[in-house]
């Protein structure tokens, strides 16, 4: 299946771009970092939730809304009518501190309440990482950097390995928790901190 994924959507925020903060007109690029130049080139903060509207619009592809990190958000996006929905801080790239995907992953998955699919992407490491994500309600999880060192270090057979490795994991883990199936890789197979602190209460 085809999808179209949106990336880098938020509310705009009330400040247009760093504007008042720094100067993005006098910054000279010339023999420094091109990093502002970058970011004038291929970000659009007048991106709004209009815009899902105008690409439903235009396509019939389902779009998957990535770089969802809140209740809200989440809200918003079925809102939308997208078709799914991925929780994302696009690799923690973007924004220091934001949160782990992790830890925001059960809060977007009841916000959608089983109304699109939520995948997750954000350091899915192991077999592990794909069972906490599963666990916690995802319907998939996405890998980048990964990938990116199996391809790095033995093109696409590196690629094709890191894949093979992680699912070999995953059914490892699999057999150790006891699950039998992927819809045996309930709630109650992982412990979040919320549910260690809960517990103290
Ligand atoms: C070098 C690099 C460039 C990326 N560029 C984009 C991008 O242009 N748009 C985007 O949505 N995410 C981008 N990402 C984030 C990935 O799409 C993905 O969300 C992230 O890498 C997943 O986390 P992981 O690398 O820990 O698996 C980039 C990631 C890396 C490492």
């Amino acid at each position: 299946m085809r999808f179209v994924f949106i990336s880098y959507m938020m509310v705009a925020p009330a400040k247009p771009n760093l504007e008042g903060l720094i100067s993005l007109e006098n910054l000279d690029t010339t023999d420094g970092s091109q990093l502002v130049k970058y970011v004038r080139d291929t970000m659009d903060p007048s991106l709004s939730w209009k815009d899902v509207e105008w690409l439903k619009s235009i396509t019939s592809l389902p779009i998957l809304l990535k770089g969802i990190l809140t209740a809200e958000d989440a809200r918003k996006a079925v809102e939308a009518g997208v078709a799914g929905v991925i929780v994302s801080n696009h690799g923690g790239r973007q924004l220091d501190y934001a949160p782990a995907t992790i830890s925001v992953l059960e809060e977007v998955v009841k916000a959608v309440a089983g109304a699109v699919p939520v995948l997750v992407d954000g350091g899915i490491r192991r077999g592990t990482d794909v069972l906490k994500a599963l666990a916690l309600g995802a319907r998939g999880v996405m890998v980048g950097r990964p990938v990116m060192y199996g391809l790095a270090a033995r093109g696409e057979a590196g690629a094709k390995h890191v894949i093979e490795m992680l699912n070999r994991e995953l059914e490892l883990a699999m057999a150790l928790c006891g699950c039998r199936s992927l819809a045996e890789i309930t709630r109650d197979r992982v412990q979040t901190e919320g549910d260690r602190i809960r517990s103290l209460l």
